[in-house]
């Protein structure tokens, strides 16, 4: 009896508590709409209404917002409110403002806490914080390392030109995408690790890694959307993550990778088959007692996010830059004579190695670079950073502080006032050394200052080395079936050619001896 009552009663309850939970709900989310929109320390700031309360706006957009954002500036001007939170600029003067030594604008938590690393000196917000991380990284950068080490990339500048020649021998098409990035990955590793991943010497030429740092990107934009997912997904045992959702999949086989990659370069060093004074690497640098006086030497869990941001963050970068550089030379018998002209002249014995010291004094060749780098974007989106106190102004608005700031290479290498002709591949219009200071000011692929990519001068030598070996190698070479539509990119924050269009792949006259 009583408990039929019971059922009845809820039975007649239960509608009605649904439509109080949906109404409060729907109370939250106006409340929330109207304080965005009109009570927000933002609200001044123009830009979409969508966008000024919600991020799923640019969830809408995803890879694409980059593109969009700057529609959004053609309607609203230099400053734009492009998430509840977070203002976009585009004005270039604004940039050294932001991005420069010493800065006290940190990197925005919310954006790079996205990429699930939080011990990498990357996505370290704290300027403070980073400063110390930094340091450890950067005797391994220096410009005196890396010439040190410059034997390692001629080593794998020879290894392609040798793949090249064996194609035309053959007769197939080069896939020159995947070649450049694999210099890229196999001169990292083996500088971080004494023990190269030699993706040049697979015959899919290391596809499965890419796709790995490929899948991260749309994990990094859900957990930007939907932040509270973050910390509940990585919870979800390894083996089952996969199943459950590739992306996430990805995060943890790229933690794993960064895992055991230490481990096997600490097991090398307690059993002394390292010589770490002969020839230091990234690794045993980090694992040394004596580089941290007084405090504990990293764990390996820590020092797995470092791994995984240099694997990631030096692949596809460099490997987009050579690209763009390798499409634009072949496409234009130009610039492709003109270049040659240029290598032989300095290097008159066609099998001579390149060295980088004479390689960077080359100005037309310093001019496809530039070029490269400034059409490849480095970064495509933004670089997001934290306003300090008491909050600045820019093109008369006032930007409190907290609150989300950035720019992009988008915008500033593409600007028409600087470059004009802007998606011309000129290596021409760097070549009068006042000209050349002027448009410096203006290209940012490694970013600026405190934050500026670590690994610039082996960026350059990788460049420098493998774009000069492989056109001193390779005359007559021809695109074969890419287009520039083929050379677009979203932005995973590593920008990535768009699934399903034509790879850099390249054809040419077989060559007698390489
Ligand atoms: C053409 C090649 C490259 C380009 C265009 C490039 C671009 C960039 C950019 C724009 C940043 C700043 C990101 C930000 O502000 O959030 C950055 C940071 C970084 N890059 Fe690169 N990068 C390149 C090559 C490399 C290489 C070869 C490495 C090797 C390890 C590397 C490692 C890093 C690291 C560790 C950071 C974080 C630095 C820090 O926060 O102190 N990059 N890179």
């Amino acid at each position: 009896m009583s408990s039929s009552i019971l059922s009845a009663a809820v039975q007649q309850l239960a509608p009605c508590a649904w439509y109080i939970v949906a109404g409060a709900l729907l109370a939250f989310v106006a409340t929330r709409v109207v304080y965005r929109r009109f009570f927000h320390p933002l609200a001044k700031i123009p830009g979409p209404f969508l966008a000024s309360v919600t991020t799923l706006y640019q969830a809408a957009y995803n890879a694409q917002y980059y593109k969009k954002i700057e529609q959004l500036h053609q309607i609203y001007g230099p400053v734009v409110r492009i998430n509840p939170n977070e203002v976009h600029l585009s004005d270039p003067e604004n940039y050294d403002k932001i991005y420069y030594m010493g800065t006290r604008f940190g990197k925005a938590p919310e954006f790079y806490g996205s990429f699930c690393i939080p011990h990498a000196t990357f996505s370290t917000p704290s300027n403070e914080v980073h400063k110390g991380r930094r340091a450890a990284l950067n005797p391994m950068f220096s410009r005196k390392m890396v010439l040190e080490l410059e034997s390692i990339v001629q080593d794998k500048a020879d290894k392609l030109c040798k793949l090249m020649a064996k194609g035309l021998r053959e007769t197939k098409p080069v896939d020159l995408h995947h070649a450049f990035r694999c210099v890229s990955v196999d001169v990292i590793s083996d500088y971080a690790f004494d023990k190269s991943y030699n993706l040049m010497d697979q015959p899919d030429l290391g596809a499965h890694f890419f796709v790995m740092a490929r899948g991260i990107g749309p994990a990094m934009y859900t957990f930007q959307s939907l932040r509270w997912l973050q910390p509940l997904a990585l919870k979800i045992p390894p083996w089952l993550a996969p199943k459950l959702s590739k992306p996430l999949g990805t995060v943890f086989a790229l933690q794993m990778e960064g895992v055991n990659q230490i481990e096997d370069v600490r097991s090398r060093m307690e059993a002394g088959k390292l010589d770490t004074e002969a020839r230091p690497t990234i690794f045993t640098e980090l694992l040394k007692p004596e580089n941290y006086p007084g405090r504990p030497v990293p764990s390996t869990m820590e020092l797995k996010d470092e791994c995984y941001s240099i694997l990631v963050a030096a692949a596809d970068t460099t490997g987009n830059a050579m690209t763009t550089a390798a499409y634009h030379i072949m496409a234009n018998r130009d610039i492709y004579d003109k270049l040659r002209a240029e290598l032989f002249s300095a290097f008159p014995d066609p099998h001579a190695t390149l060295d980088f010291l004479t390689l960077e004094r080359l100005p037309y060749l310093t001019g496809v670079i530039k070029e490269a780098l400034r059409l490849s974007f480095g970064v495509i989106g933004r670089l997001p950073r934290v306003t300090p106190e008491p909050g600045v102004h820019f093109n008369g608005y006032y930007i409190p502080p907290g609150t989300t700031i950035g720019m992009s290479s988008w915008l500033m290498h593409r600007n028409p006032e600087v470059f004009p002709d802007p998606m011309k591949f000129s290596p021409e219009r760097w070549l009068d050394p006042a000209d050349f200071r002027r448009l410096e000011k203006h290209i940012v692929p490694f970013g600026r200052g405190s934050r500026q990519c670590v690994g610039m001068p082996l960026a350059y030598c990788e460049l420098y080395v493998t774009l000069g070996t492989f056109f001193h190698r390779f005359a007559g070479l021809e695109v074969f079936k890419t287009t520039p539509h083929d050379l677009e990119y979203e932005d995973f924050f590593s920008s990535y050619h768009l699934a399903g269009r034509n790879w850099l792949r390249a054809v040419g006259p077989v060559l007698e001896k390489v």
